[in-house]
């Protein structure tokens, strides 16, 4: 059952306060594939504990792999991971919820599995770009029954051994298909080198975390420009320790920029493949005081704010709740190379096109972007289309807009359960 409207808060003043944020989702995830590859047990610290990494959990324990809590956390939301790696077999289920990770991350596990593997997904997953991965998997070898449909649900008949080898692969509606097949491929039998060919992969700072968690692990792995080879070999155990979810900074740094406060998430990397780092710099475009020292990533806001011209098509995943940003600035924005949105959780061009106007603003769709033109807003019902980050989005405009009723906000929990007590306890610092 969705759960009931939630009226977001109103700032009261301007914010002053430190957010500590969960595990990067896609850190998590990726170290989870990796734990089920390796050859020794791998502790996974400060993992992110949400709808997302629960379904690749499960996921990867039908196929096989042991993966429990730790001992010494608090409470089951902060534990960290042990995994010990099993045999990979079929046969199982997998269910992928509306996970692109998961999705696009376990069907190349799964074919190193002895045994059928059955995956599907939430409704909208069906939708999602998934075909170039199965017609990848086929041309490696990889038996996949789809019913012809290239999306979900299919079945990977799995024999427990990839062949591997070149490949070719039109990933420009996601980089996970590209990620998906290498983070599998030190366990092929000739590892793999894929060659994209088709418009430009979004996202490219997942794909260069993807071979940072690769080389971090033993795996050799060389990439030029639309090409990646990883070799076959073992993947080491160990240690693992996910950053923060600098992704899921963008709302309570916004809070900063909204508020004309201040906000400082702790923990902040120095050195990281993480999408969300590039906020720095757009928020400083956008007026923002941004300070990267020992306490964290500190923004201040100015006071009244100015829209955004940027190519978002390597940070997609950031142009929600920087559009909501842009409804409230004091110029309009042009948010472009993002074409690839419209096969994220849901169509997300459509979605915020029709959310932000349905509250009086002024949102238009471009081929591949939105144009924004602030203009004041009212209250009224924002859907979410079970996407995480329009109820983020929704958070932001709340921040400045009596009367933003946000439907079913639960559904963040895809990868920040407790947002909104934690958007809660960030205002009651003011
Ligand atoms: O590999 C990953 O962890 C992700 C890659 C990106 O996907 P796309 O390349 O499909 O945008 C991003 O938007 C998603 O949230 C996470
Ligand atoms: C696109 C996203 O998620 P997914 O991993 O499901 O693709 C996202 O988190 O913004």
């Amino acid at each position: 059952m969705p759960s009931p409207h939630w009226n977001a808060p109103v700032a009261d003043g301007p914010v002053d306060a430190t957010v500590r944020l969960p595990g990067s989702k896609s850190m998590t995830n990726r170290a989870l594939i990796l734990a089920a590859l390796a050859e020794e047990p791998v502790r996974i610290a400060r993992p992110l504990h949400s709808r997302d990494t629960e379904l690749m959990a499960d996921a990867l324990r039908a196929l096989g792999a042991s993966i429990e809590e730790a001992e010494g956390a608090s409470s089951a939301a902060e534990s960290d991971w042990r995994t010990v790696p099993g045999g990979l077999r079929g046969p199982a289920r997998v269910d992928t919820g509306l996970a692109g990770t998961v999705m696009r991350f376990v069907p190349p596990v799964a074919a190193l599995a002895a045994g059928d593997v059955a995956i599907d997904g939430d409704p909208y997953a069906r939708k999602r770009p998934m075909g170039p991965i199965i017609a990848a998997l086929r041309a490696l070898g990889v038996a996949i029954d789809d019913g012809g449909r290239g999306a979900l649900p299919f079945t990977v008949h799995g024999t427990g051994a990839v062949d591997g080898g070149p490949v070719t692969i039109d990933a420009s509606g996601s980089s996970q298909l590209v990620s998906g097949l290498l983070l599998a491929a030190p366990r092929f039998g000739k590892g793999v080198e894929v060659r994209h060919e088709g418009p430009p992969v979004p996202s490219a700072p997942h794909l260069e975390m993807t071979v940072r968690m690769l080389r971090d692990r033993g795996v050799a792995v060389e990439t030029e420009r639309d090409v990646w080879r990883v070799a076959p070999g073992p993947v080491r155990g160990g240690e693992w320790t996910i950053e923060p979810d600098l992704s899921n900074a963008a709302q309570f740094l916004g809070a900063a920029l909204v508020t004309g406060g201040r906000v400082t998430v702790p923990d902040w990397p120095a050195d990281t493949a993480q999408p969300g780092d590039a906020l720095r710099g757009l928020l400083a475009r956008m007026g923002a005081g941004v300070e990267l020292g020992p306490d964290g990533l500190t923004v201040r806001g100015p006071g009244g704010f100015g829209g955004l011209e940027a190519d978002l098509h390597d940070v997609g995943e950031l142009t929600p709740v920087l559009a909501a940003l842009a409804a409230l600035a004091d110029s309009p924005s042009r948010l472009t190379g993002i074409a690839h949105l419209r096969g994220h959780e849901t169509d997300r061009l459509a979605a915020l096109v029709t959310e932000i106007n349905g509250l009086g603003g002024d949102v238009r769709e471009l081929p591949d972007g939105l144009e924004i033109r602030p203009r004041p807003l009212h209250g009224g019902v924002f859907r979410t289309y079970d996407d995480h980050r329009m109820v983020m989005a929704a958070a932001v405009l709340g921040l400045a807009v009596p009367g933003v009723e946000v439907e079913n906000p639960a559904t963040v929990g895809k990868t920040l359960p407790g947002f909104t007590e934690l958007w809660a306890s960030m205002r009651a610092s003011a």
